[in-house]
């Protein structure tokens, strides 16, 4: 479905949620299920905030109540204290929740480039570090808190409960929608690839940086939306009430049970949460409620990993089959009140959903291009492009230009003063000992690593400052020793991402056409369908170089491509690295097999404690006393 169609479908559900509120009375609706569905769509606003950072791009922050919190108190200040007008003052709530998170995202993305646990516990420290300031500052709300007056609104809209019902409904579609936009854009499929892997992302050109300040910021005015309604809806601000830990445990709670990696995920989980737990509270429980509340939920996310939705939406009929029965049934029985009943049609077309799953689960759709056959499946024709006559070095255009290199790490000098040019049509091999600064240069050339000193030119473009993703632009790409595939994407999708964020950059569509013409140069074409884990070593090597030749670089950096790989597979390799360099790509490999390097190389560059000690043709380099004292001498020790 098509973003438009998406967002035309969402707007279409809250009017006729709307419509249903407005007249639930006369549909002999209770009114407390006005109020829970208010309560509902409270966390789905929030759920969805938080999923927007948190799910899409992996980033677990627990600062949620930091934009309740703010927002909150934008409302209770402005109109509570000082008498402005509702909707000012509810906007407002929504700009310093993005002005929040702008500024712990500038902080944490950009002075620490904080991740996993150091980032979430920045955020955890945000709300405590604002209540306590509340609490400090008592000219903020009084000292005990604020109340605010009853909102003034047309007679159409009927009674408080409905209106803010309408602003929740209002704030939720804005948030659902954004969520949806989001994941379905060229922005989503950026935060996907920086949750299975950020490095690989932003050397394939993802600008993670400004990915993650707008996910954290669209996640921090949402939350500030919402955490002015919450002061509307409860009349009444404390600290200890807006900025509590219970937000971000409950949001974090709802999107992992629904699911992160879809904009419906947060909301099956909000949905599910709220209503189990107003029951429980009706119950009467006390905190065996809480015991059973957590008890069904450990199950639930053991049952389901990835989130309940994915499994609801596997069997969209079986799940409706089970789900209006059930709630029909058990309302008209008179036996049970509605929540009664919503609760255990839910419960039950879930249970249904997760059993099922397990019992026979749904062969994963993943998406495969035209010219392939069944995923999994060999071709019987290969259909790798005919090789081009293999393009000549040519000493006149230099494509690599590096001088005076330095790098160091504390005392360690990785590289020292090095100087290298590679043309165009060359393969060059860079050896050297373990330790030498083989793969140090690399990261430099990429743009991984500043150099500490010196001057690195692609294409004739210098480099050294630019971030990662725009030195691939200027015609880098490399693949790791460790390969770093996106996990969640399929082997056809890990390759349409670097055509989407290469230097010509490209629609989804167009960039899956042009990933199965890669996939084919390296012979993976019959694995398109397949996730990364499905691969072995070699065809995640192999996976590697089709993503980076889809960014369409001038130079290739193969780091150790080889390393781990059988002598067939070796074999394999070799031919599939000659047809990249006869596509017209230089290419500079690491690698320790002299061997290949004999077969492949144009020119063999030697580095020995971070220095240059020998580079030319590899028989004369490879003869080389120092040479063969540096490294070949300790190779055959
Ligand atoms: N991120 C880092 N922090 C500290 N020291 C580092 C870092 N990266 C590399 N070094 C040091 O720099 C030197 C060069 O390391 P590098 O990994 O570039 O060598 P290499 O030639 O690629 O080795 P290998 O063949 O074992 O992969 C080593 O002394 C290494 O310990």
């Amino acid at each position: 479905m098509s973003v438009r169609k998406g967002l035309t479908s969402l707007v279409g559900v809250s009017l006729l949620l709307a419509v249903l509120a407005h007249f639930n009375t006369s549909l002999g609706v209770a009114p407390y299920l006005l109020v829970l569905a208010t309560s509902v769509l409270f966390w789905v606003i929030q759920a969805t905030s938080w999923n927007i950072l948190s799910g899409y791009a992996g980033y677990f922050s627990f600062g949620q109540a930091a934009y309740v919190g703010i927002g909150a108190y934008a409302v209770a200040v402005l109109t509570g204290r000082h008498g402005v007008s509702y909707p000012v003052s509810i906007v407002v709530g929504g700009l310093l929740g993005a002005l929040l998170a702008l500024i712990t995202g500038a902080i944490a993305f950009r002075l620490g480039s904080l991740r996993g646990e150091i980032f979430a516990l920045l955020t955890l420290a945000v709300p405590f570090i604002l209540a306590a300031f509340v609490r400090i500052n008592r000219d903020i709300d009084g000292g005990l808190g604020t109340t605010l007056p009853l909102p003034a609104f047309p007679d159409w809209i009927g009674d408080f409960q409905h209106l803010i019902f309408l602003l929740m409904l209002a704030a939720a579609t804005l948030a659902v929608g954004t969520a949806l936009a989001v994941q379905r854009s060229r922005l989503g499929r950026g935060l996907s690839a920086i949750h299975d892997n950020e490095d690989a992302a932003e050397v394939l050109g993802v600008p993670t940086f400004r990915y993650k300040m707008i996910a954290i910021v669209l996640s921090g005015a949402l939350g500030g939306l919402g955490g002015a309604l919450l002061a509307v809806r409860n009349g009444a601000v404390q600290p200890e009430l807006v900025f509590t830990l219970t937000v971000p445990l409950f949001v974090i709670v709802m999107a992992v049970l629904g699911g992160r990696r879809h904009w419906a995920g947060p909301v099956v989980g909000a949905a599910f949460v709220t209503v189990l737990q107003d029951e429980l509270a009706a119950q009467k429980l006390d905190q065996w409620g809480n015991i059973i509340l957590g008890g069904v939920l450990v199950v639930f996310v053991v049952a389901a990993p990835d989130g309940l939705f994915g499994r609801l939406r596997a069997r969209p009929w079986l799940t409706v089959g089970v789900f209006v029965p059930v709630l029909a049934g058990l309302v008209l029985s008179g036996q049970y009140t509605e929540l009664d009943a919503l609760l255990y049609a839910m419960v039950a077309a879930i249970v249904v959903a997760v059993v099922v799953d397990r019992l026979r689960p749904v062969a994963a759709s993943h998406p495969v291009p035209s010219r392939t056959t069944a995923a999994g499946t060999p071709p019987a024709v290969r259909t790798a492009p005919p090789p081009l006559s293999a393009p000549q070095p040519d000493s006149g255009r230099d494509l690599v230009a590096v001088a005076g290199l330095i790098r160091d790490f504390g005392g360690v000098r990785a590289l020292d003063d090095v100087s290298l040019s590679v043309g165009q049509g060359e393969i060059v091999g860079l050896v050297g000992p373990n330790g030498s600064g083989k793969t140090t240069l690399v990261n430099l050339l990429s743009g991984a690593l500043p150099p500490s000193a010196g001057t690195i030119a692609i294409d004739g473009r210098a480099t050294v400052g630019l971030a990662p993703h725009k030195v691939a632009h200027t015609g880098v790409a490399r693949t790791y020793q460790i390969p770093k595939p996106f996990a969640s994407m399929t082997v056809l999708d890990n390759v349409a991402m670097a055509v989407m964020f290469g230097r010509t950059g490209a629609s989804l569509p167009a960039a899956r056409r042009a990933a199965a013409d890669h996939l084919a140069t390296v012979r993976l074409e019959h694995l398109a369908g397949q996730l990364p884990a499905a691969l072995n070593l070699h065809q995640r090597q192999l996976l590697e170089m089709a993503r980076a030749i889809a960014a369409e670089p001038v130079v290739l950096l193969l780091d150790e491509a080889l390393a781990g790989l059988n002598p067939a597979e070796i074999d394999d390799a070799v031919a599939v690295i000659r047809r990249i360099h006869e596509g017209g790509i230089s290419i500079i490999i690491v690698e320790h097999l002299l061997r290949v390097l004999n077969q492949l190389a144009t020119r063999i560059v030697v580095l020995d404690r971070g220095v240059l000690i020998a580079d030319g043709e590899p028989a004369t380099v490879l003869n080389d006393p120092a040479v063969v004292r540096a490294y070949l001498g300790r190779q055959r020790a």
